[in-house]
């Protein structure tokens, strides 16, 4: 661990674990801590950061100031972990929507619940003027925690979609002109998103609406962030990479059916298409960073609930031990999410959409202080805010797109969320 910050420093931290029982990691979201972060593994890994010892913009180097000066005192617990979110683009300026959600960013929990193969602990981070007070507020805390109510067990409340005819005829409208501009040659594809709102009868909690997505699609990481009553929160099935020592792993998802025409996507060319500018993209983003590229491969399959997308790993060995930062501002945006040329897609992405995407498709983030990290895309999701919910959800758009398909398939991704609660509504 580093230890670079002088004895004394004001900015130099202590930690210290605590194994506690286990408890269903959603609940947590209720405990209070501004921001609450969340990162639930597919295979039942999870980590939820409560509160902020260290709240850092999330740029290439931050992965080092994270940990600098932190003294950790249990060893033989999981280790000190970050958790954070960033916006699709920075250059963005927030709406009624996102306000308060954002800026997002990468922050090192005061308290942290890791629960891994049946056992949980609780972290505590502080600064080490208070290093006194670890062990008794160790224990305190976790008997706040387990006592806990079941938030996450609380029937969802029963919502109805509010369907915008005005913005479904902008949508399709908004695809011919981006399907025009790449039959111009002035570019090669574009990921448009539009957003789908929901009104719940009453107040749904974060913790109960994350819970519900546990039944949303398998190989999932589930994800939130909650700031000022509201929360950002989904289950993607994309992960944006992993890092376990040089160890880099990647993927390309992109072209999407409905899971019952599953078998069409390897025949559909524009699919493929669309598919093979990701995989491109992705190698060629990684390839300064990596020993040598792996052969390519013809895309297999990633079904989620209800859809079909292509899907190619791609993993490969570092060259030399790298910050997960730099790797994740390397990769993202890819062109599953914005298109190709990125500057040119992001830019028309901007004008068309006319609505700031905010955390929609930005990087959601959990970087351990061994060097493992795991980054995946903010897709699948939804902000809540106090009744409401808006689902952002896109398609991307090559030659061959047409309007009305595409709008199709942004509803089929929001449906994929929205069918996952409603299974869950109160009878
Ligand atoms: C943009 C989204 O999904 C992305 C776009 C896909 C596509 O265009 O086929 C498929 C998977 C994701 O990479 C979304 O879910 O909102």
């Amino acid at each position: 661990m580093n230890l670079a910050l002088p004895p004394g420093h004001p900015l130099r931290l202590c930690s210290a674990a605590l194994e506690i029982a286990p408890l269903p990691p959603e609940r947590l979201l209720a405990a209070g801590g501004e921001p609450t972060a969340a990162f639930l593994a597919p295979n039942g890994e999870s980590w939820v950061g409560m509160g902020a010892v260290r709240w850092l913009t999330g740029k290439p180097g931050d992965a080092h100031a994270l940990w600098a000066g932190l003294a950790d005192v249990s060893p033989d617990a999981p280790p000190p972990t970050a958790l954070g979110v960033l916006p699709f683009s920075a250059r963005e300026h927030p709406d009624a929507l996102w306000a308060g959600l954002l800026p997002g960013g990468v922050v090192l929990p005061e308290r942290l619940v890791v629960q891994r193969g049946g056992r949980a602990w609780l972290r505590l981070t502080l600064p080490a003027a208070e290093a006194d007070t670890l062990r008794a507020r160790l224990t305190s805390v976790a008997r706040e925690l387990a006592a806990l109510p079941a938030a996450e067990a609380v029937p969802l409340p029963g919502f109805e979609t509010f369907e915008d005819r005005a913005a479904a005829r902008q949508y399709t409208a908004a695809v011919g002109d981006a399907v025009a501009r790449i039959r111009a040659g002035e570019l090669v594809k574009v990921v448009l998103a539009r957003r789908a709102s929901i009104a719940f009868d009453g107040t749904p909690t974060a913790a109960a609406v994350l819970r519900r997505l546990s039944a949303h699609q398998s190989g999932a990481v589930r994800y939130a962030w909650c700031r000022g009553g509201k929360a950002w929160l989904g289950a993607t099935p994309e992960t944006l990479l992993r890092l376990d020592g040089r160890t880099l792993r990647t993927e390309a998802l992109a072209g999407t059916r409905p899971e019952a025409q599953a078998d069409e996507l390897h025949a559909d060319a524009k699919e493929r298409h669309e598919h093979a500018v990701v995989v491109d993209a992705v190698r060629a983003a990684i390839a300064p960073w990596v020993q040598a590229l792996p052969p390519t491969r013809p895309p297999g399959l990633r079904r989620t609930r209800g859809l079909a997308h292509l899907h190619t790993p791609i993993e490969a060995t570092l060259s030399a031990d790298t910050d997960a930062l730099a790797l994740v501002h390397a990769l993202h945006p890819t062109p599953a999410v914005c298109g190709l040329p990125t500057a040119r897609a992001a830019q028309l992405l901007a004008s068309l959409e006319g609505q700031p995407r905010g955390l929609y498709a930005g990087p959601v983030l959990r970087l351990s202080a061994d060097g493992t990290a795991h980054a995946v895309v903010g897709l699948r999701g939804a902000v809540l805010s106090g009744r409401l919910a808006v689902l952002p959800a896109g398609a991307g758009i090559v030659e061959g797109s047409d309007g009305d398909r595409e709008l199709a398939e942004t509803r089929a991704k929001q449906g994929s969320v929205l069918d996952a609660w409603r299974a869950f509504v109160a009878a």
